[in-house]
């Protein structure tokens, strides 16, 4: 990789402190948080449009998110064929966007469990990242109003953060008479609020919106607010195409980065340098990033012509993501809607399974599969064996039917997500491995025939008419798997393509450089029992508290390196956002029916 010839670009000619990569949820997050101290200038750079002109982003109306994904905001990723899923190729949404993914998603807002963040720091070695810390920094970024008529603990709440959290009331007694007594009297149990760290149980959850129940993201709730500051500036329409670095390395042998290069709206390479490379990508993005910059696995960057710069080939492994199965019966003809709150239900093995499947099932989770690490495993067996939540069961809001997804949430398989290309704007190739572990496929069809088991329930019946999927044919566990290899969906939860423990340390620094750190859903080791936007606040937050606190000078003393001193001059394509303060309406209030 060429030495830097990075021109500088802070606005004013200072000196750029961090250069954030991704304006998605967790950058806009670490970059609203940073630029809190003056003395640090932070740019991010972000490969989508800003987004504000789009009311399908504002609004959260089932319409509206359908219309997002294959939108100008999406990616329009696709999966390899899934080998073990029916060759199956499936859409894989990610926001391209100003504000990421938290542009596009369905909003949901949960809190992980105690156990799963536990493990990062007592299985996967981040000193200072667990339960008590990452919940904290949850609630720095959570604003919570509850609703009247539900019960909810706001001591597990965050009240002062940026982005706006609330529930919808339930209408109508599909889930209060029907759904929530079935699960109950099937083995399950209610909870009062799934966010103090034992998500178990049904509740209804909450979601990131305003009381006038429009979107609240990281693009209106963490940047538009700070907009006017003076050292944060936000370039749209962006893509980064590689980690500048400079010629020689750190006094400690790292790599040391200069700034980075990335295509403007019309095609131009630009450079902008600065102290600190902060990628925020996503669980694509940023494994992308660091390929292009040569750091990653020699066997897929010498085919392309990429040197490597730092040998490192964990970088875009141990890709996961939640498999779901579903069940689906039509409503009865009385019944016109299901209502409009989602409601969701955690359970663990010993609700899901009777004790004979729980040692089918614990003998199953005895085998790795392929790219599954020794720590990975020994930590996930450990969670089943102390009943951590495996299955979330979504209860689905539909005008003519009454759905249930079920979530696989702590699946065992593995994939990978490489470049195949040294173009920055050429998708990546994701082998998603959905179900190649036999231990998920065998959990996620017991889940579906347990969520038949909700439905046939007495309090339900009067609300049903008739299983519409599986269908009354499908009996046999054999079949049950076949029906979840047929039509396995994703949840939209891809993580841990730049873990802790492999390749970014207890600081989010990249192994074996000097100053690039990673700030987003790729350092998350394991799947969390929960819809992850709003841990991957928190780790916004939290890392923003990690590298204010720690010094400039201490990035693996870089004092001999050739940073060259950034030049004035704002690049053409930056936009200025304080325009937008102006003109910027919170959304309309329109139907909810999702
Ligand atoms: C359809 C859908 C529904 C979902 N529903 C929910 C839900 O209800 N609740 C929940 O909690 N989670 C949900 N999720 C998941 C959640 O939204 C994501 O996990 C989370 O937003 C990811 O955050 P991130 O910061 O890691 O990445 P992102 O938010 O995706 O941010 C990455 C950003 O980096 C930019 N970028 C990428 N490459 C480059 C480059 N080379 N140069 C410059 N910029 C680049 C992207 O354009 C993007 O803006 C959903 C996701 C999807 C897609």
């Amino acid at each position: 990789v060429p030495a830097s010839d990075a021109t500088g670009s802070s606005p004013s000619g200072e000196k750029i402190t961090y250069v954030v990569v991704g304006g998605g949820t967790a950058g806009l997050a670490v970059a609203a948080r940073l630029s809190e101290n003056v003395d640090n200038l932070v740019i991010v750079i972000e490969a989508g449009a800003d987004g504000f002109d789009n009311a399908n982003i504002k609004n959260l109306t089932g319409p509206s998110i359908q219309a997002l994904p294959g939108s100008s905001v999406d990616y329009n990723y696709h999966s390899m064929p899934l080998k073990f899923a029916a060759n199956q190729v499936v859409n894989m949404t990610r926001g391209k966007v100003l504000g990421g993914s938290s542009a596009v998603n369905g909003a949901l807002f949960t809190h992980p469990s105690k156990t799963d963040l536990d493990t990062w720091e007592s299985d996967f070695g981040a000193t200072g990242w667990n339960w008590n810390s990452l919940s904290a920094a949850i609630d720095s970024a959570e604003n919570f109003t509850p609703t009247a008529r539900l019960a909810s603990t706001t001591s597990f709440h965050g009240s002062n953060g940026p982005i706006f959290v609330t529930q919808r009331t339930p209408t109508g007694d599909v889930w209060t008479k029907g759904v929530i007594p079935a699960v109950v009297a099937s083995g399950g149990k209610e909870s009062n609020d799934q966010s103090g760290g034992d998500p178990t149980g049904i509740w209804y959850s909450p979601k990131a919106m305003f009381p006038n129940s429009t979107r609240s993201y990281s693009a209106n709730s963490y940047y538009l607010p700070n907009a006017g500051r003076a050292n944060l500036q936000v370039h749209v329409n962006s893509t980064v195409s590689r980690i500048v670095w400079a010629q020689d390395k750190s006094k400690n042998g790292q790599m040391v980065a200069t700034g980075v290069e990335y295509l403007d709206a019309s095609g131009q390479n630009t450079t902008v340098s600065g102290d600190r490379v902060i990628l925020s990508a996503g669980a694509f993005g940023t494994p992308q990033v660091l390929e292009l910059s040569g750091v990653g696995n020699p066997d897929i960057l010498n085919p392309l012509g990429i040197s490597t710069v730092v040998n490192l080939p964990a970088v875009g492994e141990n890709l996961s993501e939640q498999p779901t199965s579903r069940y689906i019966a039509a409503l009865a003809p009385n019944i016109s809607n299901a209502g409009v709150q989602l409601t969701l239900n955690f359970e663990s093995a010993r609700t899901l399974l009777n004790s004979t499947e729980w040692d089918k099932a614990h003998e199953l989770i005895q085998t790795a599969p392929p790219g599954l690490s020794d720590t990975a495993h020994k930590a996930l067996i450990r969670m089943f064996e102390g009943d951590a939540p495996l299955i979330e069961f979504m209860g689905f809001p539909n005008p003519a039917n009454l759905v249930f997804l079920p979530i696989l949430l702590h699946p065992m398989s593995r994939g990978s997500s490489h470049i195949v290309s040294t173009d920055a704007k050429q998708a990546p190739q994701f082998d998603l491995a959905l179900l190649e572990s036999p231990f998920d496929l065998y959990i996620l069809a017991k889940a579906t025939e347990r969520a038949r088991r909700f439905a046939t329930q007495d309090t339900v019946k009067p609300f049903v008419a008739a299983e519409l999927a599986p269908g009354l044919n499908i009996t046999t566990q054999e079949q049950f798997e076949q029906f979840v290899k047929n039509s396995v969906g994703l949840s939209y939860h891809p993580l841990g393509t730049a873990a802790f423990g492999s390749v970014v340390d207890k600081d989010l620094r990249v192994n074996g450089t000097a100053n690039v750190f990673v700030v987003d859903a790729s350092i998350i080791p394991l799947q969390p029992a929960a819809h992850p936007s709003a841990l991957i606040y928190g780790i916004g937050e939290q890392a923003a508290k990690v590298l204010k606190a720690s010094p400039l000078s201490q990035d693996a003393d870089t004092a001999n390196t050739n940073n060259p001193p950034p030049s004035a001059g704002r690049h053409s394509h930056s936009r200025n956002f304080a325009l937008f303060l102006g003109t910027f309406v919170f959304g309309i209030v329109s139907t909810i029916i999702w």
